[in-house]
């Protein structure tokens, strides 16, 4: 089953095309991972995904819907949740305060009480760290707060940018295994991944771009079997 398909779709910004040809698909339960080098379109293609910029051409769909260039508020109320790649923590806001403002509907306490609990069990660092300012939270910290404060809107679908960019090694495993877990309920995650080995320890499935095209989909022994695609497309 599809809960997102991105199909063929073409971006610009201006006059310079950076989207050619991009497809991705994600179920329920899935992580895909979105690998290839600086420069190729991933930033962009989640971009497109979440109406910060509109596509030329193709299709975007979700939970059956037509979302293509719809606005950014309306996607992430049809069910995704987005955390870009500079994760916009409020640094003044305490840690709960931040996770608060992940809710849609405000005043509605018994609700952020709740979803700030589930947050808690996906990311218990964050228990001791509710009343601590978003700003004085570790580089680790801040992508849980990020990605806590995504969630806080039951999303169907987790969209990430580059969560364990500059993360050390202790907190890259701790952010895998909440994306496993995350998984395991059933929500779809799409990631953008740099690092071959964490995207081989998570992705149910792989897609590679290149130069504003989508140009491997497969599992992550079925990338690794592919040399050309290794060699060409990815970080050594
Ligand atoms: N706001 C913008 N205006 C014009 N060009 C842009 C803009 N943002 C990105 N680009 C260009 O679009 C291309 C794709 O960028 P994008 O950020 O999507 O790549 P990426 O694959 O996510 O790379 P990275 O891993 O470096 O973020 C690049 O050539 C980039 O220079």
């Amino acid at each position: 089953m599809t809960l997102l398909s991105i199909d063929n779709i073409q971006a610009r910004y201006g006059r310079s095309q950076v989207l050619h040809d991009v497809s991705i698909n994600v179920g329920p339960g899935e992580i895909i991972c979105l690998l290839g080098r600086n420069g190729v379109g991933k930033s962009t293609t989640l971009k497109c995904l979440m109406g910060l910029l509109p596509p030329n051409a193709g299709e975007i769909r979700f939970d059956g819907q037509p979302i293509t260039g719809l606005a950014s508020h309306t996607v992430a109320r049809r069910g995704i949740g987005y955390v870009p790649e500079e994760r916009l923590i409020f640094p003044n806001l305490t840690v709960a305060e931040n996770l608060s403002m992940g809710v849609w509907q405000t005043g509605r306490g018994a609700e952020i009480v709740e979803a700030t609990e589930r947050v808690l069990t996906t990311f218990p660092r964050l228990r001791d760290r509710l009343r601590a300012r978003g700003g004085t939270l570790s580089g680790g910290e801040q992508q849980m707060l990020a990605i806590g404060r995504a969630l806080m809107g039951r999303p169907k679908l987790l969209v990430v940018d580059e969560p364990t960019e500059g993360l050390a090694p202790v907190i890259v495993r701790a952010l895998e295994v909440a994306l496993r877990e995350l998984a395991a309920t059933g929500m779809a995650v799409l990631v953008i991944e740099s690092k071959l080995a964490v995207a081989r320890r998570i992705a149910s499935s792989i897609t590679v771009m290149a130069k504003g095209r989508t140009v491997f989909r497969g599992s992550p022994a079925e990338l690794l079997s592919n040399e050309a695609i290794c060699r060409e497309h990815l970080h050594a």
